[in-house]
């Protein structure tokens, strides 16, 4: 049986603000660098140890991922970086307040935008200032390649390339990993590792900042999985699923 752990980033600024955040690069809030420090705690606590760690280029799961090893002593193991895990990118609507833009288009098109599967919010426009294919981050990416908006599809489609390309050869190695992501990310591996169907994902919410442990057989299809906290296994009932 081999074990991965994920974790989406403890709560960012934009989180407590209520904002689209997709791509936008906002720091951890005290809550959330409190919620990574507690994850590695939790970890270091149950005996974890892990071989690497994988995160997105976006410095809320990146910080995450320091303060959680940190904790573990674990700074120390082999860590990679790549936009393929970076949050969904959330086109037109990155910096605007959630409840506002409810408002504005109405509940149903803004749980349709956030939830669904194939349903892309509005795309920036090149020439938006928040359109950042010129960062150095993004060098590698042809322009073609950097999004203007995504569906839980398209993340799903960039996450599986780079588990295909980096997480199944390091599982199946024997490797123990941490991958440290954000919420669709995290939406978009789980939804493949336990087949659930397009229909069948709107309802799934990954909290910040809790250890998700998946149990894998040989062929990396999942045993179980559970949240970990620090009496253990978390009981179903007691997860933050809040939206
Ligand atoms: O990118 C964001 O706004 C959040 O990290 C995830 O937002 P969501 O829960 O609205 O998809």
């Amino acid at each position: 049986m081999i074990k991965l752990v994920l974790i989406r980033h403890g709560q960012s600024v934009w989180n407590l603000e209520n904002r689209f955040t997709g791509w936008t690069d906002v720091d951890l809030s005290n809550n959330g660098l409190e919620e990574a420090k507690q994850a590695g705690i939790v970890l270091k606590k149950h005996g974890y140890v892990f071989d690497a760690a994988h995160t997105s280029v976006l410095k809320r799961a990146i910080q995450t991922m320091w303060i959680v090893l940190r904790e573990m002593d674990l700074l120390w193991i082999p860590d990679y970086k790549s936009w393929m895990l970076n949050e969904r990118h959330y086109g037109a609507l990155q910096g605007l307040n959630k409840a506002e833009t409810a408002e504005k288009y109405g509940e149903e098109q803004v749980h349709l935008w956030r939830r669904s599967v194939d349903i892309r919010p509005p795309a920036l426009e090149r020439t938006d200032e928040r359109y950042e294919a010129s960062a150095p981050r993004y060098r590698s990416l042809r322009e073609e390649e950097f999004p203007l908006t995504e569906n839980l599809e398209d993340t799903e489609r960039r996450v599986l390339k780079y588990w295909q390309k980096a997480i199944a050869p390091a599982l199946s190695s024997g490797q123990h990993l941490l991958i440290s992501a954000h919420g669709n990310t995290l939406r978009a591996l789980v939804k493949y590792l336990d087949r659930i169907p397009a229909d069948g994902i709107a309802d799934l919410n990954i909290p910040t900042g809790i250890p998700l442990v998946y149990e894998l057989d040989e062929r990396l299809s999942p045993i179980r999985h559970y949240y970990l906290g620090i009496d253990g296994e978390i009981p179903e009932e007691k997860i933050p699923s809040h939206i």
